[in-house]
C-alpha cells in the first residue's frame, strides 16, 4: 500500500474537515474524533480500521448524519445534494448499515429490503430487485420471514440488502461483515466491492485482516485521529475476480 493524501484529490463525493467529536463520561471528556479531515470517493472500497474505541463508528455516525460533530464539517459533494447535511441525504443517496442494524420487525425481511424503494418509488428504477438482492445475499428462502427470527448473520446480510436496494453513491457500514462465517465475509465483500465498481463509494468499519486486505483504500484510527491513510496498488476501479462477485 501506499500512502494516500486523500484531501488532494478532486471527484470526492464526501467530504470531511477537522472533525472534531467529545463525548461527556462524567467528569472525564472523551475525545472520540480529534480534528479529522478525509474524502471518500466514488469507485472506492475503504475500510476504518482500527482498535475497539479508536472511533469508527462516531466516524460512520458523523458520515452518516446520525451523530452531530462538536466542530468540523462534513460536506456533501455532486453527485449528492449539496447544501444539505448528511442526514438529509436518504436512502437514493446515503445507505448506512449501523452496528445495530434497525431493520423493523414488523416487516419481513423482504419488506425490509424493500422500504427504500417504497419510500422513494422514483429512485427505484433500474436499481437491483429485492429478490435479485436476497438472493445475492443467499437469504431468498427467508423472504417472509420476520428478522428477529432469523439469524445475527442474516439479519445484517438482510440491512446490507436494504443499503443497496437503491444503489446509493455512498454506501457506509459499520462493521457489515461482524456477524458472518468466513464464506459469508467473502460473499459481502464481494457484494460490496461489486457495487463500488459500478461507481459509488463505500466505507465500511473492520477489525477482521480479510476485510482490510480486501480493501482499496484502509483508513487506520487511533484515539480518534487517522494515523494512516494508504489505498492498494490496485485501481478500485478494476473488477473483483469473479470467482468472488455474487
Ligand atoms: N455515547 C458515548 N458516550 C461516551 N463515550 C462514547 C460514546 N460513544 C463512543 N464513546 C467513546 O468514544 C471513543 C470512540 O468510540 P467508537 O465507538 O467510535 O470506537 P470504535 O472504534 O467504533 O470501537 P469498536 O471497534 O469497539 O466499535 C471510545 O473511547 C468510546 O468509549
Amino acid at each position: 500500500m501506499t500512502q494516500y493524501s486523500g484531501t488532494q484529490h478532486s471527484g470526492a463525493i464526501m467530504s470531511v474537515t477537522g472533525v472534531t467529536r467529545r463525548f461527556q463520561r462524567g467528569a472525564e471528556t472523551v475525545l472520540a474524533l480529534d480534528n479529522v479531515s478525509l474524502e471518500l470517493y466514488p469507485g472506492e472500497l475503504a475500510v476504518a480500521a482500527g482498535p475497539s474505541g479508536s472511533g469508527k463508528t462516531t466516524l460512520l455516525s458523523l458520515l452518516a448524519g446520525t451523530e452531530a460533530a462538536d466542530s468540523g464539517q462534513v460536506t456533501p459533494l455532486p453527485p449528492l445534494p449539496t447544501g444539505v447535511s448528511p442526514g438529509e441525504l436518504g436512502w437514493p443517496y446515503l445507505a448506512f448499515v449501523p452496528q445495530a442494524l434497525a431493520l423493523l420487525d414488523e416487516f419481513t425481511v423482504a419488506e425490509n429490503v424493500s422500504l427504500p424503494a417504497a419510500l422513494n418509488p422514483a429512485a427505484a428504477s433500474g436499481t437491483p430487485s429485492t429478490e435479485e438482492l436476497l438472493e445475492r445475499l443467499e437469504i431468498g428462502h427467508l423472504a417472509g420471514r420476520y428478522p428477529s427470527l432469523t439469524s445475527g448473520g442474516e439479519q445484517q446480510r438482510t440491512a446490507v440488502a436494504r443499503a443497496l436496494r437503491l444503489r446509493p453513491p455512498l454506501l457506509l457500514g459499520d462493521e457489515p461483515t461482524g456477524h458472518q462465517d468466513r464464506a459469508r465475509v467473502a460473499l459481502v465483500l464481494s457484494v460490496l466491492r461489486l457495487h463500488a465498481y459500478h461507481g459509488s463509494a463505500v466505507l465500511i468499519s473492520s477489525h477482521d485482516p480479510e476485510v482490510i486486505s480486501a480493501a482499496d483504500r484502509v483508513i487506520t484510527l487511533a484515539d480518534g485521529r487517522i494515523v494512516a491513510d494508504e489505498r492498494a496498488g490496485t485501481p478500485a476501479s478494476q473488477p473483483a475476480p469473479a470467482s468472488q462477485q455474487a
